[in-house]
């Protein structure tokens, strides 16, 4: 029996913006069932690797493959493979958020009786059920942030890319879409997921890789950072983080 492909391959990944290195020769393979958090300080990188990976971008030197699928040959192909919730949301504001979901279900095919139910549990987990056809210019940003998750969820691509997408989510919100992001997982699909909200990521994700100045600095497992924690080396991923990218002396001392 063939492995499986990885959900994502990037090799020597490279991003300029004319003379600006944004992303510099970065290589990345992400297995199915991995939960990994893309960290790093403003402007490491992080949105331009990812606009990469969804196609809306074109690297510069390198390639990138979703599910064995080359972005840059295949655009379409790889897509089926892909939702991609970019930083800043561009939706159809004409659109009820009940009209949204099946538009993208219509994108992904989806059969109409798997689309119903899925609409249904994502619309429940979003506490939208309310809101389904109430058009999307008026929802507030937090429930239009909610509404672009839930839809990368319908029809369950391999890959999921969360570009900051958890910023602005009430926490009640955010429990249930980890929940869910993480049976995503459970279930072999993959995630890439950038934020800043460290102690989210430290209780979700199964993997933590840093970028600064466009380059990845660390690449740790779940289990390499609970046993450095163990060890007593970090007290948490902030203090890793802090540590990692050259910022000490931010880090907070305990007093007797
Ligand atoms: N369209 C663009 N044109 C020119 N420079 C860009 C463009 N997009 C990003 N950059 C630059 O590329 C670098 C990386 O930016 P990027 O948005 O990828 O970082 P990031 O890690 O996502 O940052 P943040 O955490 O602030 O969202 C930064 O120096 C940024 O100014």
């Amino acid at each position: 029996m063939t492995a499986p492909s990885p959900a994502l391959v990037l090799k020597n990944l490279t991003k300029r913006y004319r003379r600006l290195v944004a992303v510099n020769q970065l290589d990345l393979s992400i297995a199915p069932g991995e939960f990994v958090a893309l960290i790093g300080p403003n402007g490491a990188g992080k949105s331009s690797t990812m606009g990469c990976v969804a196609g809306i971008t074109a690297p510069d030197e390198g390639s990138v493959h979703i599910n064995g699928v080359d972005v840059v040959a295949n655009p379409v192909e790889a897509r089926r493979h892909l939702g991609f919730v970019p930083q800043h949301l561009a939706m159809l504001d004409y659109l009820t958020g009940l009209e949204y979901l099946h538009f993208v279900a219509e994108l992904r095919e989806l059969k109409s009786a798997r689309r119903d139910t899925e609409i249904e549990e994502l619309l429940a987990i979003t506490e939208l059920e309310d809101a389904r056809h109430v058009v999307l210019k008026e929802y507030s940003g937090g429930m239009a942030r909610k509404l672009a998750i839930a839809s990368v969820l319908l029809g369950s691509p391999t890959l999921l890319v969360l570009d900051e997408s958890f910023v602005g989510l009430d926490p009640e919100s955010t429990a249930r879409l980890r929940t869910r992001l993480q049976r995503h997982c459970d279930q072999g699909g993959a995630i890439l997921l950038s934020s800043h909200i460290l102690d989210m990521l430290e209780r979700l994700c199964s993997r933590f890789v840093l970028l600064q100045g466009g380059e990845l600095v660390m690449d740790l497992s779940r289990s390499e950072l609970d046993r450095k924690m163990k060890d007593g080396e970090v007290n948490d991923l902030t203090e890793l983080y802090l540590k990692t990218t050259g910022k000490i002396d931010l880090i907070p001392t305990t007093t007797p």
